[in-house]
């Protein structure tokens, strides 16, 4: 866009005209030129799908600008060198001139700044109001194809920005673009828009999304999901609409009472696509997609972070043949945010909920954090345990799910604990932290679940518990492209170090005058205790920060008052059933069965358990009557086999070792059982 310099002495008010003026003439001009230079890059940019190529054309026209931007300022330096005599109140000006060219050729610079694209002023401003400058790359690479007709399979990390992508160019193309004529308006009108989505919060966030900058071009939506109310939503219906956002289940609902008439649609977005259909909508999505009378008429977009193979055969039968897909993720390895930290951490089901609060002492940074569990009773459980922490599933009512994600958003509890009906879309600010209680199912799961921090280009940490024993993430690892960090669980000492510290801080913080009030009990404290000055500190000190008791933590369960022994004996140990054998040969069987978590080392050399502080000695003292055995207390882990999750029969197999030892009351099923997802079923009723 060309600048615009203001050169002569104005009143405010002209000078406000002429500034709205040329920035339309110059808007004008814009739009041309972008017009012929994209055409031009049309063909290039269609036959590329990678981010590499909007990365390249950002730096090439970047050096443009910057050579611009340069010759600009020296034109500047001379002019206002040989105009000094004027006065100052005209340099006054040129500096403020000056100063508004240059912060309107700095934003230039950035190819995707908000003004390089066709995105009328009311948008503009309220792209503005919400710090939004420059589009992101999915956003940028697909608002003309939108804008243009073209059906679109559109793929970026999770956090990157899609949902924008699609709400912009829509809006502009309903209210600017070709749609405009054509776009029903009045009382009463059908929408021109369907956004479907799998859960009710995401819908209620996206429909949000739609009210701020639809509304600020006159467009009216309408968010329709279960659980709520249907009165309200037929008021508004009836009213007539522009946007309708929702999850199928109710949008099917109002169809089959004549409530809503999707046959003018313009657009119809699958967002979460692929979860949409395997929270078995298949049936709903494909009856609602099926009410537009006309396909050839109706623009359809899909947007995920992840694309299953068989969402292409989706988007093979909803989306026209000639359909454009902008894949920012494509064949790269990594597929789950790359600005989280991705931790593993060896937990076992019963130590959980002692972990979980040191965890997020450790990793959250005063900020948010999301726990997810694989079933609603454990979520419900474990935010029982939890200080400050609150449920969120779906066998809670909707109500309640609305109030508890709007205090979580605002702060009012900072750790929300939920089931995979928080794992998508949701945009919550400052969430710094996720805690996965073990391995999920797909690997979708893991990178949306942990997309829920490091969004908008910031950095936050996902960490996931898994069972040694039995949980296996390498397909995780192998399938995301995330290579995660071998982490021990945090020791309560540690946390009880880090802890003092930040007493300390707190005490300096603390008046004088309350010394002469507290000074008898402490000279009482000096003359009884027999403890030197130092060693009554750190005692007031535990007691300042709740750690007067501090118990070890195992490696493997992460128990506490457990250690963790490794247990050797000449010769290799190549699977659980010889390690335990070699136990049993100087302990009695009642011991052998109170091993926790016991894995093979890597080298095949070895295992390693944990054992309770209680049963400790009689471990070390048995092994004196096995030759050739030995066990250690380790303070950290060996490299462990991976758990192949084929094997899992051998260790299950083992009389008695089925489940009943890792408490937590759930049998000794693997979870594959308690979270069916067949196809078809019922709507919602999962999580
Ligand atoms: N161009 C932009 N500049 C700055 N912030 C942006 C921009 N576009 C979107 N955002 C912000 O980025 C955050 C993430 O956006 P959004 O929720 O659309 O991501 P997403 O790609 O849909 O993620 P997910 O895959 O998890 O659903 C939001 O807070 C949004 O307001």
């Amino acid at each position: 866009m060309p600048s615009i310099a203001i050169s002569d002495i104005m009143s405010p008010e002209t000078l406000k005209k002429d500034k709205k003026k040329k920035i339309k003439e110059a808007m004008d001009i814009e739009y041309s030129v972008e017009k012929k230079s994209k055409e031009k890059k049309k063909s290039k940019r269609s036959s590329s799908d990678s981010e590499e190529f909007v990365f390249e054309e950002a730096d090439e026209k970047s050096k443009k600008k910057e050579k611009k931007r340069k010759v600009v300022e020296e034109e500047d330096e001379e002019r206002s060198d040989t105009s000094s005599e004027r006065g100052e109140a005209v340099n006054l000006k040129k500096k403020k001139a000056k100063k508004v060219k240059l912060e309107e050729e700095k934003e230039e610079e950035n190819p995707n700044a908000v003004s390089n694209f066709r995105i009328s002023e009311p948008l503009r401003i309220k792209l503005k109001e919400k710090g939004i400058e420059a589009l992101f790359p999915i956003q940028a690479m697909t608002f003309d194809i939108i804008l243009e007709g073209t059906d679109l399979v559109g793929r970026a990390r999770t956090g990157q920005g899609k949902t924008l992508a699609f709400v912009l160019p829509i809006l502009e193309s309903l209210t600017n673009g070709a749609l405009k004529a054509s776009r029903k308006t009045g009382y009463g009108r059908s929408p021109s828009v369907l956004v479907l989505l799998p859960t009710r919060e995401l819908s209620t966030q996206v429909a949000a999304d739609f009210e701020v900058y639809g509304g600020s071009l006159g467009l009216n939506s309408v968010c329709l999901y279960g659980g709520a109310p249907y009165n309200s939503q037929q008021m508004q219906l009836k009213r007539g609409v522009d946007i309708v956002v929702g999850t199928p289940g109710r949008i099917k609902d109002h169809i089959e009472r004549g409530n809503v008439d999707f046959s003018s649609l313009k657009f119809r977005v699958l967002d979460e696509a692929d979860e949409m259909l395997r929270m078995g909508f298949v049936e709903d999505v494909e009856y609602i997609l099926g009410k537009v009378e006309d396909t050839n008429k109706v623009q359809t977009l899909l947007f995920s972070a992840t694309l299953p193979i068989w969402v292409k055969q989706i988007a093979a039968r909803f989306l026209k043949p000639d359909k454009k897909t902008a894949d920012l993720v494509g064949n790269e390895k990594m597929k789950a945010s790359a600005s989280v930290r991705h931790i593993v951490i060896p937990c076992s089901s019963s130590a959980r909920a002692q972990l979980i609060p040191d965890i997020i002492r450790c990793y959250s940074s005063g900020g948010r954090t999301i726990v997810f569990t694989e079933t609603k009773d454990d979520a419900s459980q474990l935010a029982g345990i939890l200080p400050g922490a609150r449920a969120l599933h779906g066998d809670i009512q909707q109500a309640t799910r609305e109030v508890t994600l709007k205090g979580f958003r605002s702060g009012k509890f900072m750790a929300l604990v939920a089931t995979n009906v928080a794992a998508r879309g949701l945009d919550i600010n400052d969430v710094q932290l996720i805690i996965q209680c073990e391995p999920p199912r797909d690997v979708e799961a893991y990178i949306h679940r942990s997309g829920r921090t490091g969004r908008a280009g910031k950095t936050g940490v996902a960490v996931m518990l898994y069972d040694p024993r039995r949980s296996n993430f390498s397909r995780i690892e192998r399938e995301s492209g995330v290579k995660f960090e071998h982490m021990a669980a945090p020791q309560p000492t540690d946390i009880a170090t880090a802890a003092g510290l930040e007493a300390v801080e707190a005490i300096n913080e603390i008046s004088d005058s309350v010394i002469p009030v507290f000074k008898s009990a402490a000279e009482e404290l000096m003359s009884t205790s027999g403890l030197t000055p130092v060693e009554l500190l750190a005692k007031a000190l535990a007691k300042t920060t709740g750690y007067t008791e501090i118990k070890s933590r195992s490696l493997l369960t992460s128990m506490e008052n457990f250690s963790t022994v490794l247990l050797e004996a000449g010769r290799p140990i190549y699977t659980p059933s010889v390690a335990f054998s070699i136990l049993r040969q100087f302990l009695p069987e009642q011991k052998v069965e109170t091993v926790k978590g016991l894995a093979l080392t890597a080298d095949g050399r070895g295992a390693v358990f944990d054992v309770s502080a209680a049963d400790l000695d009689t471990f070390l003292a048995g092994q004196e009557n096995a030759a050739g055995v030995s066990l250690t207390v380790v303070k950290e882990l060996p490299e462990l086999q991976e758990k192949d999750q084929s094997q899992r029969g051998r260790f299950g197999g083992r009389g008695g070792f089925g489940g009943g030892r890792f408490s937590g009351g759930r049998g000794g099923g693997f979870r594959n059982d308690r979270f069916s997802r067949g196809r078809g079923g019922g709507r919602n009723n999962r999580w």
